[in-house]
């Protein structure tokens, strides 16, 4: 995986290096591997599956959890930037690598008491992953677990989104 997954310097700003996903996409082999690895984050040891919905973050968390989601045979709910869902909405703040943004989820997406993953391309200030959960949280559900394709150690994800305890975080690729 890891050759298919491009360093980009200075993008979208100076000091950050951007990890550009797009040529795994294009590779249908390294795509599908992948999407299967992410969605066994779903199932116990025995294969059985755990979780009730895949929750995806926009953008990139929609192009890997919606696969994932068929996968696992279950809902697939996306979270989105703010003012792009049409419904009553939840709505939760943040900050993440290089910028601020503001995730909104349908209210009625998830139901109360349902177990979600959520899946994700890159963690890396665990922001985005915060507010995700806080935005499952809202909907009265609990997310059990979190798959991402990389995960960037040199910066405070796993601690900003409370790894281990009742969480668990798979990241298919450290750096
Ligand atoms: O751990 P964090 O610091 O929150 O960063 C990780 C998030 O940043 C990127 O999304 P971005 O907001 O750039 O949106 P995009 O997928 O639409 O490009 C990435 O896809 C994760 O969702
Ligand atoms: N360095 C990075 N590359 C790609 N996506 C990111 N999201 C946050 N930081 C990122």
């Amino acid at each position: 995986m890891d050759r298919l997954v491009v360093d980009v310097p200075d993008f979208p700003e100076p000091g950050v290096v951007f990890k550009d996903i797009t040529p795994l996409l294009a590779d249908p082999e390294g795509f599908a591997a992948v999407v299967a690895a992410l969605a066994d984050a779903g199932r116990d040891a025995d294969g059985t599956v755990v979780v009730d919905k895949v929750v995806g973050m926009e953008a990139r968390g929609f192009i890997l959890g919606a696969p994932a989601a068929l996968a696992l045979g279950v809902g697939f709910v996306p979270v989105r930037k703010a003012g792009k869902l049409p419904g009553d909405v939840h709505a939760v703040s943040y900050d993440l690598e290089y910028g601020q943004a503001t995730l909104e989820v349908h209210c009625h997406a998830i139901a109360p008491g349902e177990r979600v993953l959520l899946v994700d391309d890159v963690l890396a200030t665990g922001g985005t992953v915060a507010a995700t959960r806080d935005l499952v949280a809202a909907c009265g559900a609990v997310t059990t677990g979190v798959a991402v394709l990389m995960e960037l150690s040199f910066l405070p994800g796993r601690a900003t989104i409370g790894a281990g305890g009742e969480l668990d975080v798979t990241a298919l690729s450290t750096v």
